[in-house]
């Protein structure tokens, strides 16, 4: 990616996830470190890929596919085979280890699928490698576009002085460039719009807290840091005029994975009556998932809730915890699903088969809301 002069935060941002220049190995800004420290891991080996990704030193459904893709192809180079059917079934061996380390963002899956793809339609190990280097450059390159035009019609959803709230982190740090449900405020802001954003903690991992209270304020956008169990009270006091989430699988019917918190921001939205948005690309809709009851939630370490960011233990040893770390919104609770090829509204078993069809077909996404 290139390196913008003097870049914005955005710009910034876009470089967390890149190839060295020898493209040998994949860098990462270590998510797990931020706001305080801006600390970068080169990652090598398929060990070291798996923890960033399990960690969250990488983290975002966009962001893990982007990782993902380019954690193959430093991989691939270090396959040794005499075959292609050889090389192939060693990179499939290292692409399920990867898609292990997180089972929720369908990103993941979907960018290692593709990069298998391009792969086995080769027939040298030469053009495999060539093809890999040409599909994993391209993910991202797609994903700041498709990000671009997320923001572009979420953008349409909103106006200047509105009030939003957002769960976890949505921006440049979990995607490539904008976000999906930051990305909008990022390009109002290009365009001189203003938005007073309220960020849930989001606990427990804190992403609301760590990154997108980081990113915004650090890109001069109003950002207001409330806990979770404070979200009724903004909302009563008629200071959110919409809700803006990002996604991490999205089911064909419409019901959508996100963090952990998100169906009770849905839910709450829905009895103050204001619009409760997703904003995410094509590649984190799941059609093979008839519902959200068929899509799996990641399991995280009980030490996240009881000690992860506390000086000493919050609760005894012995206490049992509960730490699913994504839940499922009903799509019945849900306004609208933004997409780069525009706005799905209910009945989404529709609208999402017709923006599939769309993206099967080829056609751009930019400029035109077909739904
Ligand atoms: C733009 S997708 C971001 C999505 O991913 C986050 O999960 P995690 O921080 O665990 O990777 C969260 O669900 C965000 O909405």
């Amino acid at each position: 990616m290139r390196k913008e002069a003097n870049p914005t935060m955005n710009e910034y941002l876009s470089d967390h996830v890149h190839l060295t220049d020898d493209g040998t190995a994949v860098v990462i800004l270590d998510q797990t470190q931020l706001p305080c420290r801006t600390e970068y891991l080169t990652l090598r080996t398929a060990q070291e890929m798996f923890d960033a990704i399990r960690l969250l030193q990488v983290r975002g459904a966009p962001a893990i596919g982007i990782c993902a893709a380019y954690d193959l192809y430093v991989l691939a180079q270090q396959v040794s085979s005499d075959t292609p059917e050889a090389f192939l079934t060693q990179l499939r061996q290292q692409a399920d280890y990867l898609a292990s380390s997180r089972p929720t963002a369908v990103n993941l899956s979907w960018a290692l699928n593709r990069m298998l793809d391009i792969a086995a339609a080769q027939t040298s190990i030469a053009d495999m490698l060539s093809a890999l280097h040409r599909e994993c450059i391209a993910i991202h390159e797609e994903d700041i576009a498709m990000c671009r035009a997320i923001s572009e019609y979420g953008l349409t959803l909103i106006k200047d002085g509105d009030g939003i709230l957002t769960h976890c982190n949505a921006g440049p740090l979990a995607t490539s460039r904008y976000g999906t449900a930051l990305g909008p405020l990022f390009l109002g802001k290009e365009r001189g719009m203003h938005f007073h954003v309220f960020s849930d903690e989001t606990r427990p991992l804190l992403q609301g807290a760590r990154l997108t209270s980081y990113e915004l304020s650090r890109a001069g956008i109003d950002v207001t840091l409330i806990c979770d169990n404070m979200a009724s009270l903004v909302m009563k006091n008629g200071w959110i005029q919409a809700c803006f989430v990002g996604c991490d699988r999205v089911a064909a019917n419409g019901d959508t994975a996100n963090k952990i918190g998100t169906s009770g921001v849905a839910i709450l939205a829905r009895h103050y009556g204001i619009p409760f948005y997703v904003l995410g690309p094509t590649s984190t809709i799941d059609l093979s998932c008839a519902t959200g009851a068929d899509i799996p939630i990641e399991q995280r370490d009980p030490e996240e809730i009881k000690q992860k960011f506390y000086a000493e233990p919050m609760a005894l040893p012995e206490v049992k915890c509960y730490n699913p770390a994504f839940d499922v919104t009903d799509q019945s609770l849900i306004s609208g699903i933004v997409t780069e090829y525009g706005i799905c509204r209910a009945p989404y078993t529709e609208s999402l088969r017709t923006v599939f069809a769309q993206k099967t077909a080829g056609q751009s996404g930019e400029g035109r809301n077909p739904l």
